[in-house]
């Protein structure tokens, strides 16, 4: 049943009780579709040409996953091996993707050398060859994951890099070659 359908049932009360629970059960998923579907009818008609584009950083840092308030029994049961003592380190590969339309001049959506600036100059400097549960006030109180990284990270970087034009839309942070996470500031992917 197409959604505005549904939409115009609910509405007018013609669907019923179980009907409805599924509905809403179905919500966010119908969201999610009507919203890229519109967002597809908008890029037609305008002709955005929205463009994608990241740039790679690295830095490498200690670290432990380990909670102050709790034993050392259950930090090791949680945490396991990321909760030594004594701290361990990763070679951390950070992606910063922004999008945007291409300037019609530049062609450019964001200088690449501009975003890398922005990135080392707030980010990097403060955590490359660092602790981070020790050296690095953004992350003071929290818990030094990745998930808790990524956040922080995005929470730093989005605003300059609208006044230089772009939108921030994903952090990618590989800590291990088997493990990363992304990010996109809370909204769903693209
Ligand atoms: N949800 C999260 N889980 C874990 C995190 C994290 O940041 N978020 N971090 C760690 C450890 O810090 C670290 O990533 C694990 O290191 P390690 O086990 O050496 O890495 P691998 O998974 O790549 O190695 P395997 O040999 O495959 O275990 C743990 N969990």
């Amino acid at each position: 049943m197409p959604y505005f359908s549904v939409y115009f049932q609910l509405e007018n009360g013609l669907i019923s009780s179980s009907q409805n629970l599924h509905f809403f059960n179905k919500l966010p998923v119908l969201k999610r579709t009507f919203s890229a579907k519109i967002s597809n009818f908008a890029s037609n008609i305008l002709r955005l040409e929205t463009v994608y584009i990241t740039r790679r950083e690295h830095f490498n840092a200690a670290h432990k996953l380990w909670r102050e308030e709790w034993s050392d029994e259950k930090n090791e049961e949680v945490f396991g091996k990321c909760s030594n003592k004594n701290w361990h380190g990763h070679n951390f590969e950070l992606f910063v993707t922004v999008k945007g339309e291409p300037n019609p001049e530049t062609g450019f959506v964001i200088n690449l050398k501009d975003l890398s600036v922005i990135i080392k100059e707030l980010v990097i400097e403060e955590v490359d060859h660092k602790n981070l549960n020790l050296d690095v006030p953004f992350l003071k109180g929290k818990l030094a994951s990745t998930e808790n990284l990524a956040i922080e990270i995005w929470k730093i970087i989005d605003a300059p890099i609208q006044e230089a034009g772009g939108q921030l839309c994903k952090i990618k942070l590989v800590e291990t070659e088997n493990n990363y996470v992304e990010y996109f500031g809370g909204k769903e992917p693209f």
